[in-house]
């Protein structure tokens, strides 16, 4: 901290350090829990399904394809565990079953159903798993890992089908909270859709008071959610820390690295909170198109009131300029073709 503020010999910083735990997914049902979706098939039981492969790993559990041995579908089945954390989870849990059971929309991962206790025959059982849709496109975080940049085309085709999925939980009042490549997924048909609602919270009435600002993935989140009391200790309504989430990612796809600090810099705590808190703002190399730059510049404003909003960014010209271009459009970067 003492680093920080040298850094930052003038303004007044004031930052709590998160707890590194704090990449918390938390939906919890004391049994099996359906989808509110009509089209979802009924699952009941995790013995119906056998694991077929690994699809990834990430804080705190693994995910799995998995084959539904009464349908023949196949799924995502994502396991956590949270070992002795597992009573404060579930607690928390409760409060967010909500989430899960209203969701249903082509623009986010659908989750079908979620158990406690695990399931046997996958890694000894964990304490919770959410079966989801599978999306065999994997994530934008796979794609960039092995095409380094994406065309323009690719990006606003990204910008738009996360405005529109931000839109539907914006519009349900959930602040999603965690966008990053990793929970953007796309399926066969080369849609992507928002994924991994672990630290969504739903913004109503008081509870936007009680948003915890330190949850989420650091890199992505906004200045706000850092450092809230210099906008006056007034946190924002959250919504527009997607927008800014959504801002890093975008310039991302574009620069083919983590945009908000130097290359081979380490982005350790510090480094990023200064970066995202204080740098002065950050420019799009010129090889991008205008109507790039000022979809990133909107999204990138530090004040969270004067940033672009969702129905503001969904109509911006970079967001249009493709539209035409079919969703297969991403395929081509993919590794399911
Ligand atoms: N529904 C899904 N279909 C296909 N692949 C998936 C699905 N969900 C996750 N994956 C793959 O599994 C990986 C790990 O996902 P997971 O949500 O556990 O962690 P993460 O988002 O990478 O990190 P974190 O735990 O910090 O959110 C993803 O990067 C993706 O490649």
């Amino acid at each position: 901290m003492t680093l920080v503020r040298k850094r930052k010999e003038k303004q007044a910083l004031r930052i709590t350090v998160p707890p590194v735990s704090s990449s918390w997914h938390g939906f919890l049902s004391p049994s099996p829990i359906s989808s509110s979706s009509s089209n979802s098939p009924t699952i009941t039981n995790l013995a119906d399904f056998e694991k077929l492969a690994v699809l990834g790993h990430g804080n705190g559990g693994t995910v799995y394809k998995v084959f539904h041995k009464p349908t023949g579908a196949i799924y995502a089945l994502k396991v956590l565990r949270f070992g002795e954390d597992i009573e404060r989870v579930q607690q928390q849990s409760l409060n967010e079953m909500g989430i899960l059971r209203r969701l249903d929309s082509d623009c986010v991962v659908m989750c079908h159903g979620v158990f406690e206790n695990g399931f046997a025959d996958i890694d000894g059982g964990g304490d919770l798993c959410f079966v989801m849709e599978y999306m065999e496109g994997g994530s934008l975080y796979d794609l960039l890992q092995r095409h380094h940049r994406l065309s323009e085309e690719a990006i606003s085709g990204i910008a738009r089908s996360v405005l529109e999925g931000l839109h539907y939980l914006h519009s349900m009042h959930i602040v999603h909270r965690d966008i990053k490549p990793s929970n953007l997924l796309i399926n066969r048909k080369g849609k992507m859709k928002i994924a991994d609602f672990g630290i969504s919270r739903l913004v109503a009435g008081s509870d936007k008071q009680q948003c915890d600002s330190y949850m989420g993935t650091y890199a992505y989140m906004s200045p706000e959610r850092i450092d809230p009391e210099r906008w006056g200790g007034v946190y924002s309504d959250g919504f527009a820390g997607d927008v800014w989430s959504l801002g890093v990612v975008i310039m991302e796809c574009f620069t083919g690295r983590f945009p908000l600090i130097n290359p081979g810099e380490k982005p350790d705590w510090i480094t990023l909170m200064y970066a995202i808190c204080f740098e002065e703002t950050w420019e799009m190399p010129e090889t991008a198109s205008a109507e790039l730059q000022n979809f990133v510049r909107r999204c990138l404003v530090r004040d969270w009131r004067s940033r672009g909003t969702v129905e503001e960014l969904l109509s911006h010209p970079f967001s249009t300029k493709f539209q035409h271009v079919a969703p297969q459009n991403l395929l081509c970067y993919s590794s399911c073709v």
